[in-house]
């Protein structure tokens, strides 16, 4: 579903990604794990062309992704979540969930909220398969953070993706929260067969809830095997080296707000940054 080659990405002279090969199956999903400026955000951000990669090779159900014209194409099949749901906070959980189908919508319909009742059923049916049935028509703003994540959840299976990308989804939730977050996740890739692509801080959780681990330090693969094959020495050499300062560009929050919302809807039609 997802081959990366020797993937490469530098910001200046700033080499963020040195030479990635990445495989991930249909239904599998794959744990990213690294310290803070290891490149796992930029790798997710190349996987659906936020960003292109300067090198290398990197298909997605059967897309080159650094090379497709129309990157909406790609963004039909890949979905993302991000730390912050950025769901719109005066809309109901289902108009947030049909943002999701905006892509599949025409103009009109999209700008006037007019959705076909196959679209509404299906986002009735996403909310259904995150426990939210019942929060169907509540503004998002009176849920709680975990359950906003979840209406994020049910906006990228709304999508239909072949793919979701979920950079660091639990990062602000409580333990007990955060479980349940990732254990919807994972039933969506396991029985619905889409790839998850998940990075993650904390260990336990990838080996509770990753197929794969995949091991990123400096932006390089120092660890990639069964997320159960993860020792303690494996965790110290994907964790020691010092990483590089984390030093984002502002505008990330922003374009992941944008992204989550509108690249869903797949009506983002700007090229990537380079
Ligand atoms: N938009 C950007 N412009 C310039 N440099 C950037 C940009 N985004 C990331 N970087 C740099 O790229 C490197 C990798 O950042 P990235 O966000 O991919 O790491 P990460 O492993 O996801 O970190 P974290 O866990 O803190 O999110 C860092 O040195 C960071 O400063």
């Amino acid at each position: 579903m997802i081959s990366a080659r020797q993937l490469a990405k530098r910001y200046g002279s700033n080499t963020v990604l040195q030479g990635i090969d990445f495989e991930a199956a249909a239904g599998e999903f794959v744990v990213i794990l690294g310290q803070s400026g290891a490149g796992k955000s930029t790798l997710l951000r190349c996987m659906n062309r936020l960003l292109v990669a300067d090198g290398g090779e990197l298909h997605i159900d059967g897309i080159d992704a650094m090379r497709c014209r129309d990157p909406r194409l790609l963004r039909r099949k890949v979905a993302m979540i991000f730390q912050h749901h950025h769901v719109v906070p005066r809309l109901t959980a289902l108009k947030n969930v049909l943002t999701g189908r905006l892509g599949s919508t025409s103009v009109l319909g999209s700008c006037l909220h007019l959705y076909r009742r196959h679209d509404i059923a299906l986002a009735h049916e996403c909310l259904a398969r995150v426990g939210l049935a019942h929060k169907a028509h509540e503004r998002t703003d009176a849920l709680s953070g975990g359950q906003m994540q979840r209406v994020g959840i049910a906006r990228a299976l709304a999508q239909q993706p072949r793919v979701i990308l979920a950079d660091e989804p639990v990062a602000s939730l409580d333990p007990r929260t955060a479980r349940t977050v990732l254990q919807y996740l994972r039933d969506a890739s396991r029985e619905l067969g889409i790839t998850v692509v998940c990075n993650l801080h904390q260990v336990d959780y990838a080996r509770e809830f990753g197929d794969r681990i995949v091991g990123l330090a400096r932006g390089r693969v120092v660890f990639d095997d069964d997320a159960q094959a993860l020792t303690d020495a494996d965790i110290d050499r994907i964790y020691e080296q010092p990483a590089q300062a984390p030093a984002k560009a502002e505008t990330n929050s922003a374009t992941e707000a944008t992204m989550s919302i509108v690249t869903s809807a797949v009506i983002a039609a700007k090229p990537a940054a380079r």
